[in-house]
């Protein structure tokens, strides 16, 4: 019998967003203290940290949801989760070679998926102390920002064109909760992305950003669906509302 089922009698009773919150933040604290006094640098710290945070995600899983399944950047996929109808879509480690660098954009991406969509999600932030949860989001600003958060590792083809046509800043940040999370605090108006992801890099942070009331779609204007027999998911754009209509706008005209 794994742990999972034989703790489940007298584990206590979590909402599924509360679960999604404490399992984004413990795994959090446990990725802060893998870089505790920098004992482990460079690609031993990456490694250890998406080892360590993926086992303590998988094992509270296991406890808490025993029925549900899991989709994991960190997990072979096991192909059950294509027949549940709720799959949590989880990066334990977002940005790991940021983590690995010792910056602080990186973050943990706890997503509960209900028929390939966001339901309960959560996003932490530890490098910057921040937790996003789709049941607590702070309005955004009424002032657009006027910036679009980018990739460090070049702005690509999509997100320039559309800055250079609403006349947005760029800025780079590493990470995709930490590029998403920049939108949802209102320090940047747009994250538009065609350069490949996985489901895993996005449902998350997808799941807060519309709760904060953001536009989110695959960058033809379409919806953004999870738990795919394929889980590539290489193009999507997060975008304050008022824009909306020239970012999607000015992608038809090169996507
Ligand atoms: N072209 C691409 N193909 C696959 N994954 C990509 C990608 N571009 C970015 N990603 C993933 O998206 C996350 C954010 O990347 P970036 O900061 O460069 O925008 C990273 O996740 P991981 O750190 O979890 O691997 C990265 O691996
Ligand atoms: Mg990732």
């Amino acid at each position: 019998m794994d742990a999972g089922r034989r703790l489940r009698s007298n584990v206590p009773r979590h909402s599924d967003l509360d679960l999604a919150a404490h399992i984004a933040e413990g795994a959090g604290r446990i990725l802060l203290g893998v870089r505790h006094q920098r004992l482990l640098t460079g690609r031993a710290l990456g490694d250890v940290g998406d080892a360590m945070a993926q086992q303590w995600i998988a094992a509270v899983l296991r406890t808490h949801r025993p029925d549900d399944a899991v989709l994991s950047e960190e997990a072979p996929d096991d192909p059950v989760r294509l027949r549940s109808r709720r799959v949590w879509v989880i990066d334990p480690l977002d940005g790991t070679s940021e983590f690995s660098r010792g910056t602080d954009d990186w973050a943990v991406h706890i997503a509960l998926t209900v028929d390939g969509r966001p339901d309960a999600c959560a996003v932490s932030l530890p490098g910057r102390g921040e937790l996003y949860r789709t049941d607590v989001v702070d309005p955004l600003p009424d002032e657009l920002s006027g910036r679009m958060v980018t990739s460090l590792y070049g702005a690509g083809y999509e997100s320039a064109w559309v800055a250079r046509a609403l006349g947005l800043r760029m800025f780079a940040v590493g990470s995709a909760g930490a590029k998403a999370m920049a939108v949802v605090r209102g320090a940047a108006d747009a994250y538009v992305h065609g350069g490949g992801q996985y489901e895993w890099d996005n449902c998350a942070p997808v799941g807060v950003a519309e709760a904060a009331g953001l536009h989110c779609s695959r960058l033809d204007g379409s919806a953004l669906l999870y738990n795919r027999p394929d889980p590539y998911l290489p193009d999507f754009v997060i975008c304050r509302m008022e824009i909306r209509d020239r970012v999607l706008e000015s992608l038809a005209q090169i996507w």
